[in-house]
């Protein structure tokens, strides 16, 4: 299909109240456009943003499936009512109108498009967007093939039979060459064909692949990072057809600014570890303050693969383009500074109802890791279901905080390196957008301040995670300043009770304390004298 178009793909730029109109959202108005993924973090932030920039769009077809007891329907009702969509409504009134929403499962084959609706969109899409995915570290995979590798594929079969498609965006990840230091902007093979991975998870049954799993991932340390590189080759496989490009986003953040700073919906990536810390269940990592913690914004994400669309289907590559989507190596932070920063975060947005007082710190060995597992995460969890017990309460503390270590023993291996992504296809692309698309379609990181992102992302975390409103602040400081209390007390009265069973049983001990004490006593005789003299 490349080189098929002959309609006018470089629409004139327009005056808007005396500005010039940004291209790429010309671009997408009257566009018929397909995103999967768009109940996801970043695909609700790709379409509010189309919306927004592009209110004359046509339409947005979003694959869907039903979910907790919500029909498509709902869940589109959801989204669109929520926060993140408030500006929306002002630019799109009629956005109910634009956004269609396909039944789909991205779990069985031919995706469960119903056939009226596969016609439509074979014959109406001209720009999709894939970002569905699963991005579940541990899935089975079975479930991982299938969901970021046949559904891929199938999707790529399908959009080969769009005659009006002019590009097809993939969203991969940066870390799907995570075995890599230098990651370059290229296709790597695996070892195993994704056909024949795809046909094997037919026969195989869930035994015999737990037990090949590791064999096949590798060096990696997931499926998902396995099962997304699978996904990025048969996107190779198919982009003589196809005028595709590939995004290759870090670890996706709250956004920096748009549609407001810290919007944040799900628990992935460093979100569920800022309400572990913040809660107090957090107290130590595994972790290297020196690595770099490759963050990278929703909402950069979300322009970047816009103008990537814009890009691909204005300028039709001769081969696959990739773009990586970092902060690395535009504007590092690192994961020690990182986390002194969401700890100051913490002393001005306190969260409500701690467990203990926010202090996290990293750890840089296994030794160290367990002792302050036992230390200060298992063994505060064990007290606490004590007392709870005690007080006829069921005990839960203890199963959430091995889900939480559990969870954390999951992302070190992401605390622990750095990576170097080249990213002349973004540069290059930057350098391509005109002044007003750089503004619209910000993706420079450099401009980013990482201490005020922390800020509003921990914001954002308490405000539409949590949902606790500032109006508690002073009530969670008094809490705070409460656990604190306790905390000395708690480690006065443990030190006294050990202090006392060792005088009790080692003779050492007791010499030791007559020595202290007698030192004390001469000390003070010898300090009351001097004093008695001067006068
Ligand atoms: C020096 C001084 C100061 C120092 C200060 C020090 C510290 C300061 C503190 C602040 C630190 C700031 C830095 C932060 C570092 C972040 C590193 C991130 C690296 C990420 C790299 C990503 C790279 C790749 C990016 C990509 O390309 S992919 C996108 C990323 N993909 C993911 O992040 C999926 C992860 N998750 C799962 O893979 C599944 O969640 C699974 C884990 C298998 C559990 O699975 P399971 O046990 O079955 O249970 P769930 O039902 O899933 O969850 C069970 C329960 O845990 C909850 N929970 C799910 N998640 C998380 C999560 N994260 N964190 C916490 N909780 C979570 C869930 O709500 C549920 O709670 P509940 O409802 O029970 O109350
Ligand atoms: N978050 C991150 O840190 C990073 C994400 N990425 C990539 O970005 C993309 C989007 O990720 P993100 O938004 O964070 O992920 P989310 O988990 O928030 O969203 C995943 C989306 O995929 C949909 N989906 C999953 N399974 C199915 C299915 N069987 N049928 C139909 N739809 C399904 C989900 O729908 P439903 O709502 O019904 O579950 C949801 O809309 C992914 O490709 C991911 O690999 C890359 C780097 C980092």
């Amino acid at each position: 299909m490349k080189g098929h178009l002959t309609r006018n793909l470089f629409p004139e730029p327009q005056k808007t109240k005396g500005r010039v109109m940004s291209t790429i959202a010309a671009f997408y108005s009257g566009k018929s456009i397909l995103i999967t993924g768009a109940t996801g973090f970043l695909g609700k932030v790709l379409m509010e943003k189309l919306f927004r920039t592009s209110p004359d769009l046509k339409v947005i077809y979003i694959l869907v499936r039903p979910k907790a007891g919500q029909t498509l329907q709902q869940r589109v009702f959801q989204i669109l009512n929520s926060k993140l969509f408030e500006k929306v409504k002002d630019v799109c009134p009629n956005v109910h109108e634009k956004i269609r929403a396909i039944y789909a499962d991205l779990n069985q084959n031919d995706l469960a498009i119903s056939k009226e609706d596969k016609q439509e969109l074979l014959s109406c899409t001209d720009i999709v967007f894939h970002c569905a995915a699963t991005v579940r570290f541990d899935d089975h995979l079975r479930h991982a093939v299938q969901l970021n590798v046949t559904a891929t594929q199938q999707l790529l079969l399908m959009a080969s039979q769009m005659p009006k498609l002019e590009a097809f965006i993939h969203i991969s990840t940066a870390f799907s060459n995570c075995n890599l230091k230098h990651i370059d902007e290229v296709i790597y093979p695996c070892p195993v064909e994704p056909k024949k991975i795809i046909d094997s998870m037919e026969w195989l049954d869930d035994a015999i692949i737990d037990e090949i799993t590791p064999k096949l991932i590798g060096d990696r340390p997931n499926t998902y990072t396995y099962t997304k590189a699978l996904g990025e080759m048969v996107v190779q496989q198919e982009s003589s057809n196809l005028n595709i490009a590939i995004v290759r986003p870090s670890i996706v953040g709250a956004t920096w600014q748009e549609p407001f700073p810290g919007w944040v919906d799900n628990l992935n990536g460093p979100s569920g570890l800022i309400i572990a810390a913040g809660k107090g269940f957090l107290r130590a990592i595994r972790g290297t303050p020196k690595a770099v913690a490759d963050l990278i914004p929703v909402d950069t994400v979300a322009n970047l693969t816009l103008a990537v669309g814009w890009y691909t289907a204005v300028n039709r590559p001769k081969s696959t383009l990739i773009y990586h989507c970092t902060s690395g190596n535009f504007n590092p932070c690192y994961w020690g500074k990182m986390g002194f920063q969401v700890l100051a975060a913490f002393e001005k947005i306190p969260f409500e109802r701690a467990f203990r007082r926010p202090y996290a710190d990293f750890t840089t060995n296994t030794i160290t890791t367990q002792y302050w597992n036992a230390v200060s995460h298992r063994a505060p969890a064990i007290i606490y279901d004590f007392y709870l017990r005690l007080t006829g309460r069921k005990p839960r503390m203890t199963k959430l905080m091995n889900r939480l270590l559990r969870t954390v023993s999951m992302l070190e291996y992401f605390l622990n390196r750095s990576w170097e992504w080249s990213t002349y296809n973004t540069e290059m692309l930057m350098s391509e957008l005109s002044p007003e698309d750089q503004r619209v379609f910000n993706f420079d990181v450099r401009q980013l301040n990482w201490l005020e992102y922390i800020e509003n992302y921990v914001l954002g975390v308490k405000k539409y995670l949590l949902k606790e409103d500032m109006a508690g602040v002073p009530k969670a400081k008094q809490h705070l300043k409460r656990l604190r209390n306790i905390h000395y007390l708690f480690n006065t009265a443990l030190f006294l009770i050990a202090w006392r069973l060792l005088i009790a049983r080692s003779q050492m001990a007791r010499n030791v304390w007559f020595f202290i004490v007698n030192f004390c006593y001469k000390f003070l005789s010898y300090f009351r004298a001097s004093s008695t003299l001067k006068v």
